[in-house]
């Protein structure tokens, strides 16, 4: 469970309300001032039951017949989830990845900016990507400290990730969305997110598994496996 203010929000619901927030920005730019649930719900790619339930958490907002107001319900999403201010980015380890990251053009549009690009290649170091110029990691703590960065995206080689994440957090740092194959150890009132589409990928190898062993049983006429996890 994660504390947002008053309440008490389990984390799963906190990783849906950014889809949740995404929809309700898609409708407002659309001009929809209203939607239902299950409007709302099939747009975020969840089910109208779940979504239900995680909105009220945050309170109740829909009304019995009208729906939810599209813009105060983003707000109030906004609001939960921190983004009522700016958030400073950057990303350490500015190779193949960090540089694809740098050029993703949504960060402004989701409350974040991207303040500094760092790497430890002295080749690296100076090439620019997304209006920014890639700084030597040897200023690291120089360079966090003068942008007011709070957040980092770290895509460093594993080999290097955890003593880089040690330095970020040394400075204050408390959120990091680490892409680096390594488990990362660092104080509890860090919070790290990591992203990895091979075990994403994996994931998805199990359920076509899963599926194919079930046809299988199908067209053998036998009993099909429980193998249905989602
Ligand atoms: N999680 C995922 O889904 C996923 C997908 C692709 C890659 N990765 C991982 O992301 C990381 C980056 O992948 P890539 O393909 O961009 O690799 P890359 O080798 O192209 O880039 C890594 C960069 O980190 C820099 N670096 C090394 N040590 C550093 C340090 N101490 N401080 C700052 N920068 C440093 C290197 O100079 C290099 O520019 C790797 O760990 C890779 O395994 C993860």
């Amino acid at each position: 469970m994660i504390e947002i203010g008053e309440v008490t929000v389990p984390a799963a619901t906190v990783s849906r309300l950014p889809y949740y927030l995404r929809a309700l920005r898609d409708l407002l730019r659309d001009g929809v001032t209203t939607t239902s649930s299950s409007a709302l719900a099939e747009r975020s790619g969840v089910g109208s039951a779940q979504l239900r339930k995680d909105l009220s958490y945050l309170g109740s907002f829909g009304t019995r017949g009208v729906g939810y107001e599209v813009e105060t319900l983003a707000s109030s999403i906004s609001t939960a989830l921190g983004l009522g201010s700016e958030h400073r980015l950057a990303i350490v380890g500015v190779g193949n990845l960090g540089n694809a990251l740098a050029n993703y053009s949504g960060y402004a549009a989701r409350g974040f900016r991207l303040v500094a690009l760092i790497d430890a290649d002295p080749d690296v170091v100076g090439r620019r990507a997304a209006g920014l110029e890639v700084e030597h990691s040897d200023r690291l703590e120089e360079i966090l400290a003068a942008r007011g960065v709070s957040m980092v995206i770290l895509a460093t080689p594993g080999a290097a990730a955890q003593a880089v994440a040690e330095r970020i957090v040394e400075c204050g740092v408390r959120e990091i969305l680490s892409f680096s194959p390594v488990a990362l150890q660092l104080p509890d009132d860090v919070v790290v997110r990591s992203v990895d589409v091979a075990g994403e990928l994996q994931i998805l190898a199990f359920h076509a598994a899963a599926r194919h062993a079930q046809e299988g049983a199908t067209v053998d006429g036998r009993t099909a496996p429980a193998a249905t996890a989602r």
